[in-house]
Parts: structure tokens; C-alpha cells; sequence
């Protein structure tokens, strides 16, 4: 398919595929990926600063796969043909995933639950509570709507937790707490999705520039007195097919190029401009900017085990509605429903239930194997490798079994000609022996998936200080799930969309201390 043009018309005004018109000035900020982190980021930098967001994919406006439920399950089945919204990639461990590739980045292609993470998790972070809460009631005051009813299959989810004791109930709430709790969606109540993209309402039109259909391929510096400075990026524009140089402010000591190209983005635009473990560039003829050897190492990805139930009557696909939190807060229980086209007459019904390991200890790598910044790298979670995961993992797949047992969950069971009743699996059924561990193990890995909670790799303390600035470089930050060493725990969404208003608070705070002591 076509990419976008100049003529098609975009919601907001600073919205261009200009790239030429883009690149001819300079920029306080240049904001790499327009997803979770880069739209909040931007939004907040604008108010104060000049801003350029360099996005790879398109606009979300206007695109019914990302804006309606529906579109959700069939972003899961297309995600493939350049440039379409969704990228697929195969892990080295064999794990189908996606990445977004439109502005709105994860945002415009997930399954839209929305939130918080745990007051806990926002101390281990060292962040300031009382800025958290405020960004996080400003990303809600645009993207997180109450859901004003429950799905059939929610429904029973929920019932279900709390017949199998995922205790208390907690109503709904975006707050973390744990038992069974309802929890915001992106979808508004009209069934429309409002990506971080919406965020951009809160941008300064006059201060912004967003620029879609173009890949950054690495990142530029000039090298002065043994200091390395980010100075701008190099990107091709889709529309024209050229290269683009685009440089920062370099009159303004504080102006900055900022990674939010997501975690498989960021690390990948580190390693392509030669900052990364020294041996692995060499391997790909990259120059050496920076020997860093941690970039890209330590990733982690929450695994997910799964059963999935044929629905004697008809559901409706939904994305997630509901949550049950449980093990202190190790395990998470969420599900949806779905349909699948068998063909013309035939439609099954599925509805999915979910066990994730929220803070999975197992960690692998990102490597690129390719200097092409539209190839997704190479990428390994090593998933269930440590025993806890594992051991986690098979206490989950005892809580789907409890719940599936309840009386909420009786009626998705098809009754056969001698009128017993039994539930119809798509894929593994689930282990009749609760006490056999290997049955468990076993379930684990045969149903071994991803709710795509993907982060890591540009850790605090090894390869970014504690404002994110990369180590060793000027003018450089990364702002987004890559510096996550433990994942939120929840779906991070809330907490990655928070984190790019919050950091951008915090830049202008800096800029503000400098200027005034300058
Ligand atoms: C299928 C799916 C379902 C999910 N479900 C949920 C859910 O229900 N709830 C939840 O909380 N979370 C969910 N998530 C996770 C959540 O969406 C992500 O954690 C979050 O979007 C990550 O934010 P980010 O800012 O780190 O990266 P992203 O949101 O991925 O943003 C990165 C952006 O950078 C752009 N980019 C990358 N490389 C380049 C480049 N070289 N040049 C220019 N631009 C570039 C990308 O196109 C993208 O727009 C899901 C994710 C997926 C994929």
C-alpha cells in the first residue's frame, strides 16, 4: 500500500510529511518515535520549547483498525506489510510479537487496559509521587474512560475471580491494588480509541513540528575536546525517499536529541549510531562512538500463559476490561474475547484467559543484526528460564483452572448428544491434574506468549543516568519502556504515557534551574 502524502489532512495543524520543509531549521528538542513516552514528551516540551517528533508510521486519525474494537484482533492478524500500523517480529525464543509502527506507537495497536502502576513500584523508581499523580491525571483527563458496562466474557472474569477468591473486590479503579478490580480503558464508551497521539491536544501548535512516515536511522554528533554531543538525526522520509539531516539548537547548550522509539527502537538507534558493546558494532562495520556494553541487554518480557475457550454463543470482541492481581502482586489473570471467520457460515467464538508473570526475572538481549533501521533486530527474552518464572508461571495456570471450575464459567461449556458437559479448547486444553507440576511446566511452555509488556535494555545506572541522560554523551536521552529494568507490573501503558509527561516536567524544571543560575 501507499504511504500518506502531502495532501492527506491531519487532524492537527503541525502534522506534516514535509520532511524537506521539516529538516530546514533547527529544534530545542528532537523527539525520535511519536508512541506512549514520545506524544505526552512532546506535548509537555512545546509549551516551552521548540520541538520536532520524527515518527516512522503514519497518523492513526481516520485509520478504523486502530480506531474501533474490532480493529484490534485484525492489527494482530495483518501486522506484517510495510508500512502498515503493526510490525511483527519473532523472538529468538519463538514468541510471535508486534511493535507499533504508526504515531500513537503501542498505543494504537494494543488492547487498551489502562492501568496505574503500584505505589511501590512508582518509589523503586524514585519518582516524585506528587508530579506522578498529576501526570498521571493529565494523560486520564484525555485517554482513560470508565468502561459504563462489562463485556459477557468480562463479566465472567470477573464473577470468576472472586468465585475463585482473587479477593478483595476493588470496583473500578487505574489505581494498582490487589484482588479484582475493573480498570480504565483507551476505548471510550462509544467504542473509539484515543492513542497517545490525543495527547498532542496539549502541545503548543506554534512550537511543534510532527513529522510521520519517517525513520530515523541513527543519530549525528560532533566530537569536541574528547566530549561526544548528540547534535541531530539522520532520517528517510517515505513520501520523498531520501536521506535528511535535522539538527538541534546548537546555539542552546541545553537542547537535546531524545530517543522514544520504545524499546525495541531505542536500543536498535543506540547500537546503529555506534554506541553499544564495542565487539558486537565491530561485528556490523559500525563505527565505535562509545563502547557501552549493556545497551540492549537485559530486556525482559512478562511471559503469558493462556487457554483459550470456544464460546457456545456468540461474544462480542473486546479488549481487556479486568484484572485480577494476585501472589503479591506477581500474577495478573486478564482476558478478552474474540471471533474467528472459519469461513462464510461459520464464526467461532473464543474468549481467552490470560496468566502473566508480572516481574519475570528471566532477561535476555536485543542485538541488530541488520544496519537497516526499518529491520527489527534480533531479540531474546529467554523466557520461564529462571525457576521462579517457571514456578509463577504454573501457579497461574492453577488460578485459570480454579476459575474456569467456578459456576460463572459453566456456561461456556458445549453439552454433547449423552448430555455431559465440556469446555471446547482452541489449542492446549488445561492440565486435569492441578498437583502434576510437569503437566503444568508443560501447559507453560506448549501455550508460552506475550500480552507485549516487551522493555529494557537502556537500564538506569548502566547505560542512562537517573534523568535518562545516556552515559558518556551530551545532549542525549532516552525517555521510554526501554528504561525499565522491572516492568511496571500492569500493562504499562498508564505508567509509559505518564513517564513522557513527567520527564518533560522535569526537563523544563532543569532548563528553568540552569537559566536562572546562568
Ligand atoms: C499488541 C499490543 C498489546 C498491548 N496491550 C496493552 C494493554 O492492553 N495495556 C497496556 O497498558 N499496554 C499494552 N501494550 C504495551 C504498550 O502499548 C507499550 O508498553 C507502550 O506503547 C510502550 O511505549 P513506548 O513509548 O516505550 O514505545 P511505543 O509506544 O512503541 O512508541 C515508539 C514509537 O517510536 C516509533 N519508532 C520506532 N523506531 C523509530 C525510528 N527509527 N524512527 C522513527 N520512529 C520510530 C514507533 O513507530 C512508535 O510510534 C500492548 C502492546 C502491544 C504491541
Amino acid at each position: 500500500s501507499e504511504a500518506a502524502t502531502s495532501d492527506i489532512e491531519y487532524p492537527y495543524s503541525f502534522m506534516t510529511v514535509d520532511a524537506e520543509k521539516a529538516a530546514s531549521r533547527t529544534y530545542d528538542y528532537i523527539i525520535v518515535g511519536g508512541g506512549a513516552a514520545g506524544c505526552p514528551l512532546a506535548a509537555t516540551l512545546s509549551q516551552h520549547y521548540s520541538v520536532l517528533v520524527v515518527e516512522r508510521g503514519d497518523s492513526p486519525y481516520g485509520n478504523p483498525d486502530v480506531e474501533t474494537t474490532g480493529g484490534f484482533f485484525k492489527i494482530l492478524l495483518n501486522a506484517d506489510d510495510y508500512p502498515y500500523v503493526a510490525q511483527r517480529f519473532v523472538t529468538e525464543d519463538g514468541v510471535q510479537l508486534v511493535r507499533g509502527r504508526v504515531l500513537g506507537g503501542g498505543t494504537a495497536v494494543n488492547a487498551a487496559f489502562y492501568s496505574r502502576a503500584s505505589q511501590e513500584y512508582i518509589r523503586n523508581m524514585g519518582w516524585d509521587e506528587k508530579l506522578v499523580n498529576e501526570s498521571f491525571e493529565w494523560v486520564e483527563k484525555l485517554n482513560a474512560f470508565e468502561p459504563d458496562e462489562l463485556t459477557p466474557w468480562s463479566s465472567s472474569l470477573k464473577n470468576g475471580l472472586l468465585e475463585a477468591g482473587v479477593l478483595p473486590y476493588n470496583g473500578y479503579t487505574v489505581e494498582h491494588l490487589e484482588g479484582t478490580k475493573i480498570s480504565a480503558s483507551i476505548f471510550d464508551n462509544n467504542g473509539k480509541r484515543h492513542t497517545a497521539a490525543d495527547l498532542l491536544r496539549y502541545a503548543n501548535p506554534d512550537n511543534i513540528v510532527v513529522l510521520l512516515n519517517a525513520t530515523v536511522g541513527r543519530i549525528l554528533f560532533n566530537q569536541e575536546s574528547g566530549e561526544i554531543n548528540a547534535v541531530g538525526v539522520e532520517f528517510t522520509s517515505d513520501v520523498d525517499g531520501v536521506f535528511h539531516n535535522v539538527s538541534i539548537n546548537q546555539l542552546s547548550q541545553r537542547s537535546e536529541v531524545i530517543l522514544s522509539a520504545g524499546t525495541i527502537g531505542s536500543n536498535q538507534l543506540l547500537l546503529l549510531s555506534g554506541i553499544g558493546p564495542s565487539q558486537e558494532l565491530k561485528e556490523l562495520n559500525i563505527t565505535v562512538l562509545l563502547d557501552l556494553p549493556f545497551v540492549g541487554k537485559g530486556i525482559s518480557d512478562p511471559p503469558l500463559a493462556s487457554v483459550n475457550l470456544e464460546s457456545p454463543k456468540p461474544l462480542p470482541s473486546v479488549s481487556v476490561q479486568v484484572a485480577g492481581i494476585l501472589d503479591d502482586s506477581q500474577l495478573y489473570i486478564e482476558g478478552l474475547s474474540y471471533s474467528i471467520d472459519n469461513n462464510a457460515t461459520n464464526r467461532q467464538y473464543i474468549g481467552l484467559i490470560g496468566s502473566k508473570v508480572a516481574f519475570p526475572l528471566s532477561r535476555g538481549e536485543l542485538r541488530i543484526n541488520s544496519t537497516d533501521p526499518k529491520v527489527t533486530p534480533s531479540v531474546r527474552y529467554n523466557y520461564l528460564s529462571d525457576p521462579f518464572d517457571l514456578e509463577k508461571c504454573m501457579l497461574g495456570v492453577r488460578v485459570m483452572a480454579n476459575l474456569t471450575a467456578t459456576k460463572s464459567f459453566q456456561e461456556y461449556k458445549f453439552t454433547s448428544s449423552d448430555n455431559s458437559s465440556t469446555f471446547q479448547f482452541l489449542g492446549p486444553a488445561l492440565p486435569q491434574n492441578q498437583s502434576n507440576n510437569e503437566d503444568l511446566a508443560n501447559f507453560c511452555r506448549d501455550t508460552l506468549g506475550s500480552f507485549f509488556h516487551y522493555h529494557g535494555g537502556c537500564h538506569i545506572g548502566s547505560v542512562v543516568d537517573e534523568k535518562y541522560r545516556v552515559n558518556g554523551v551530551n545532549n542525549l536521552r532516552v525517555v521510554d519502556g526501554s528504561i525499565y529494568k522491572d516492568s511496571p507490573g500492569t500493562n504499562p501503558q498508564a505508567t509509559t504515557m505518564m513517564l513522557g509527561r513527567y520527564t518533560g516536567i522535569r526537563i523544563i524544571e532543569e532548563q528553568n534551574l540552569y537559566h536562572s543560575t546562568s
